[in-house]
């Protein structure tokens, strides 16, 4: 296990991953739940699904029914749509644990890219107000109990995208993409300073192609671009979970 400045990045073999991220999310829910009676996770689509497939061992020592579930970035699909992030969770996740269907927050599939990052936003500033969630006292951006991240090979974290100038937004809680350089190209996501308002976030990387891009922002690169996945600092405690062949050139 190493630790950068804020972050710890442990590098994991076969099942062992999932054994700990399983156990690292349970142990959180427990001191939120414990601390405050919610926890509010905010999931990725992608591999982190798969990664999690060990989380519903866990199905009767979690308090389910406190959960709250957002997603850091959603495809603008129906939800019963292959490309979609709700219906990869709740096939992978969801259906297999009891959280109470009202306490998952899936965007609204009936609207444009524009409206549903709007609706999303408005949808989370209700919660916020109700102190559900709750408020980062430093930048005043919605402080979420705990974010999970993947990372594509280019680097990209939640729908932020290399080069792409959603990178920068420094305003909104939640925008759209409408060029997603990634299929499908129509997007909502977090900004930024949304995710590094959360309270604990992990990074969880696996697989040969996204070694380079791990390379990039945790090794000793010469490349002086930063990718998005290098701008994740939460106010939090950061977390990196990485297979052998993520961190195989580090
Ligand atoms: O398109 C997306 O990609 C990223 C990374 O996915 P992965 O399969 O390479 O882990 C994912 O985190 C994001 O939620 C998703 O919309």
């Amino acid at each position: 296990m190493a630790e950068t400045n804020k972050a710890v990045v442990e590098v994991f073999e076969g099942e062992d991953l999932a054994v700990s991220l399983a156990k690292y999310v349970a142990d959180l829910s427990k001191k939120f739940t414990s601390e405050r009676g919610a926890f509010t996770v905010c999931l990725s689509g992608g591999s982190m699904i798969d990664n999690l497939r060990k989380l519903p061992e866990y199905l009767d020592s979690i308090e389910w029914s406190k959960w709250q579930v957002f997603w850091l970035d959603e495809r603008v699909v129906p939800k019963t749509h292959e490309d979609s992030n709700y219906k990869l969770a709740l096939d992978g996740l969801l259906c297999k644990v009891p959280i109470p269907p009202g306490n998952v927050y899936a965007i609204n599939d009936t609207l444009s890219a524009e409206e549903a990052a709007d609706d999303y936003e408005t949808r989370i500033r209700e919660l916020v107000n109700k102190n559900l969630i709750t408020v980062s006292p430093s930048s005043g951006f919605p402080k979420f109990d705990l974010m999970l991240l993947g990372m594509g090979p280019d680097g990209h974290v939640a729908s932020l995208f290399p080069g792409h100038p959603l990178v920068q937004e420094n305003k909104r809680w939640v925008t759209f993409i409408k060029d997603s350089p990634k299929p499908p190209p129509e997007r909502i996501t977090f900004t930024f300073p949304v995710i590094n308002a959360s309270a604990y976030a992990a990074l969880v990387v696996t697989g040969k192609k996204e070694a380079d891009a791990i390379h990039s922002a945790l090794g000793k690169s010469e490349n002086p671009v930063k990718l998005p996945v290098a701008l994740v600092s939460p106010e939090g405690e950061l977390k990196w979970f990485l297979d052998k062949d993520a961190a195989s050139k580090l």
